[in-house]
């Protein structure tokens, strides 16, 4: 199935502003995510990444199938990176510094889309993390579809998803599974959990899972954007009224982010602890 939505990045930028935003605020309601073509990182910058990504979990010794790292800004984290592959800082880095660019655009087209300042989100957020994913190609003898990564929800503001050309990720939209084939060079963006509470629930956090196949291995690369440990979380005081009463109480990230160790659910049902009838 082609994505719902496929936003290309010049309308932000244009007089067309008014009408790509809609149109994310559409998306993010409707479906919890949406695809950007144009958004700006060089496709060399794509390919780079992607490369090295491989070259990383191709090493000799390496078993790992993810790995997960800070990186911003850049330079405050670069020299904990591995250092093998020898291009790995350089490649990851300035991809890093790329999709920070596109995460502060996307999140002031989506303070906009909620009628909030268009820095509203962008003032609460503080870095993001990236999770390179390898999925090697399963085995003949397993079963034909075999779980990479189970169904969860991110714990992000959003999150911005790039793939390579294997199909894999799987969202759920009218309670169906749909695969959401790569578009070439297109990143996908995910509503994360801390945007379904922003929103008071107008925006739900995406249920999403990858898939392996027997054919391929598979690369992606999630950069997840969160806000920073004091920033106040809940819904804006500007969406909330008689008709639409708080889903949430306000909370802080850090307060978020302990409760996840403590309530083992993958899913945005983890927010629950914070609705004004769970004292
Ligand atoms: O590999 C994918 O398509 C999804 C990865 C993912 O959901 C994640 O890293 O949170
Ligand atoms: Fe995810």
């Amino acid at each position: 199935m082609a994505l719902p939505l496929s936003s290309t990045w010049k309308p932000l930028l244009g007089p067309r502003r008014s009408d790509a935003i809609k149109q994310i605020g559409l998306a993010c309601e409707k479906n919890g995510f949406f695809a950007v073509k144009n958004h700006g990182i060089p496709e060399m910058k794509i390919n780079n990444m992607l490369d090295t990504a491989r070259e990383f979990f191709h090493l000799p010794d390496e078993e790992r199938q993810s790995l997960k790292f800070h990186c911003h800004p850049v330079e405050e984290y670069k020299s904990h990176w591995p250092s093998n592959p020898p291009s790995f800082r350089e490649n990851v880095g300035e991809y890093c510094e790329s999709v920070r660019k596109v995460e502060v655009a996307i999140l002031e087209a989506i303070s906009e889309s909620l009628d909030l300042e268009r820095d509203y989100i962008d003032k609460i957020l503080k870095g993001h993390y990236v999770s390179i994913n390898y999925y090697p190609a399963c085995q003949e003898s397993e079963l034909d579809v075999t779980h990479g990564v189970r169904t969860h929800t991110d714990p992000t503001l959003i999150t911005i998803l790039m793939q390579d050309d294997v199909p894999g990720l799987q969202v759920i939209n009218d309670d169906k599974w749909i695969n959401v084939n790569p578009i070439p060079n297109a990143v996908v963006v995910h509503v994360g959990d801390i945007l379904q509470a922003i929103s008071n629930y107008k925006y739900k956090s995406l249920l999403h899972q990858a898939i392996v196949n027997c054919e391929k291995e598979r690369v992606s690369i999630a950069s997840y954007c969160y806000p920073s440990d004091d920033a106040m979380i809940g819904p804006a005081k500007k969406l909330i009224d008689k008709v639409h009463p708080a889903i949430y109480k306000d909370f802080t990230y850090r307060e978020f982010h302990e409760s996840m160790w403590r309530v083992k659910c993958s899913t945005a049902k983890r927010l629950d602890l914070f609705k004004p009838s769970s004292d």
